[in-house]
């Protein structure tokens, strides 16, 4: 209909296109705000930490080369002490100054004590022991057991002797030797040894040879594979589309391996219980960290299965042996590359210990040189330069910058220990620094965390610090060690951060031959 040429709509024409674009614009309009609120909090999520240019799949993949600590070092000095990558699909952070170490693992303590888990532990344990598993009530527990009763005082005064008496069996061995001696195999030897008869109350290759299961099931040489797989960089972690393809057969050969790991486990288990059977149920009697699982598993608020207890024992090797052998070692490369420092603790040990008998734990708390030379090794040869990485269980703020849900955390600790803006001439070996200073390795001082710091930090620390101390002591008190001109403190990074070349030195007695005799050995 057509008033004065204006075309007039019908009411209920017009009231339905009215309806027809309001139901048309409502969703667009719901969609834009969705959107909207999408962008916005994903521009809030923008302010990350400063990063490095990327590359399409692999991130900064490509930046870490084979000493990531040192290409993280340096990338921090351009990008600044928390830095924002990304590793394959993986958004990662890293920290690099004491203040940022300070803030991961104090501050936001409880947000960042989660760990990423890779393929290869969780083939192999299911990451039910102590390094993976999320923090819960279950890692509360197993964390707990190890603390008060593997690594609490009154167990390790306990292991005391038997300690003792493995560090004399390694200087024997020394001694015995009519040639030049590889140091880290007779570390390695006594390290694994302890940590063995605390676990299990016997040698690692008693177990092989007592093991009723396929004799090729040794059960050293199956921890050494489980390392060496835990050591390697898995692609599938990384690029989570290609982990199908297990490019480098680390899903496969993890699980091949967790099966025999069980066996040879499960027969230790049995064994024990029945053992545990013959001389009745007893916890005053417990005499190793397997008796204390079991009857952890046996009480009945405990959730703690056979394979647990199998995963928790290969942890305690895995975690303990390398990482206090290879401090030891690092730490005799430097007193043998300065010759002053050397006679200056050799020096502090005449003094304090004599030369009638072997340095006792007790002997340490007055040589405070020799821990100054042990601090200053864990500064500049950190085992374990980048911790092990945390992971964020929840987006989080840290000094200002949005850091994502699931971000694994690294803490370069290698780089705080080389940082010349906290140490006076940072890359020379000088123990003088530490004499008069209160700073020490226990996880309160973030310019010195060999040990990491927080809920993570290491549970096995007093008796790696204390196996470190006396085994290192001893090697310096009872031998005078010649090695070749070209000793060479190049490092190799792995699992642990190693020495390139083992040492392999020459050892004559400093001390007279008969006070490796047990019977000698009084204080
Ligand atoms: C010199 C010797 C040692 C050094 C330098 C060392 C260092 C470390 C470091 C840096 C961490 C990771 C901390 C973090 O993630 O922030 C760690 C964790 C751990 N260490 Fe040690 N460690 C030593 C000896 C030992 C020993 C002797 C044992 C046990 C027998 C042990 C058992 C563990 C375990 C089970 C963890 C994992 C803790 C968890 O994730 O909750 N460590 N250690």
């Amino acid at each position: 209909m057509a008033v004065d040429g204006a075309t007039i709509i019908p009411v209920s024409h017009s009231y339905s296109s009215l309806l027809l674009i309001s139901s048309l614009l409502l969703p667009a309009l719901l969609v834009c705000l969705l959107l909207s609120t999408i962008l916005l909090r994903k521009a809030r999520l923008r302010q990350l930490p400063p990063s490095p240019p990327s590359l399409p799949l692999l991130g900064h993949l490509h930046l870490l080369g084979t000493s990531p600590h040192h290409s993280l070092s340096e990338l921090s000095k351009r990008y600044g002490p928390l830095m924002y990558l990304r590793f394959g699909s993986i958004p990662v952070v890293v920290a690099s100054s004491p203040a940022m170490a300070r803030l991961i693992l104090q501050t936001h303590d409880q947000i960042f004590a989660w760990r990423a888990q890779p393929a290869v532990p969780m083939n192999l344990y299911g990451c039910k022991d102590m390094l993976f598993s999320q923090p819960g009530p279950y890692w509360k527990l197993i964390r707990q057991i190890c603390v008060t009763d593997l690594f609490g005082s009154k167990r390790l005064e306990a292991h005391r002797p038997m300690i003792v008496d493995e560090v004399r069996a390694m200087l024997c061995d020394i001694a015995d030797a009519p040639d030049k001696v590889h140091v880290r195999a007779k570390l390695y030897a006594a390290t694994s040894t302890i940590i063995s008869r605390m676990a299990i109350g016997k040698r690692l290759d008693e177990v092989a040879t007592q093991s009723q299961a396929d004799p090729s099931y040794n059960i050293v040489s199956l921890l050494l594979e489980a390392i060496h797989l835990l050591g390697l960089f898995n692609v599938g972690d990384y690029v989570p589309w290609l982990a199908w393809m297990d490019l480098q057969g680390c899903a496969r050969k993890s699980k091949a391996l967790s099966q025999k790991l069980q066996r040879v486990w499960q027969e230790v288990i049995d064994v024990r219980r029945r053992e545990q059977h013959h001389r009745g149920h007893n916890t005053s009697q417990e005499v190793d960290f397997l008796d204390v699982l079991l009857s952890a598993a046996d009480r009945n608020d405990a959730q703690i299965s056979d394979h647990n207890i199998q995963s928790i024992l290969s942890d305690m090797y895995g975690a303990g042996i390398d990482t206090s052998t290879i401090s030891i070692e690092w730490a005799l490369g430097e007193l043998l590359t300065h010759p002053l420092i050397m006679k200056r603790v050799q020096d502090e040990l005449d003094a304090v210990v004599g030369s009638s008998r072997l340095v006792h734990e007790s002997d340490i708390r007055q040589m405070p040189y020799l821990r100054a030379v042990v601090k200053e090794t864990m500064r500049l040869h950190p085992v374990l330069p980048l911790l092990v990485p945390h992971m964020a269980s929840q987006q989080c703020q840290v000094s200002g910058f949005d850091i994502p849900l699931n971000a694994q955390a690294y803490i370069n600790i290698w780089a705080i220990g080389r940082d010349p803006t906290i140490w006076d001439r940072p890359l020379e070996f000088c123990p003088e620094r530490f004499l008069d200073s209160n700073i020490d390795v226990r996880g309160q001082h973030f310019e010195l965390l060999p040990f990491g710091s927080g809920r993570r930090a290491c549970p096995g620390m007093i008796l790696g610090l204390n196996n470190v101390q006396v085994m290192l002591a001893n090697l310096i008190h009872v031998f005078d060690w010649t090695v070749e001109d070209s000793l060479s403190l190049t490092e190799k990074f792995g699992i642990v951060l190693t020495l390139a070349d083992p040492i392999i030195g020459k050892a004559s007695l400093r001390v007279p031959k008969h006070i490796l005799k047990a019977e000698n050995d009084v204080k």
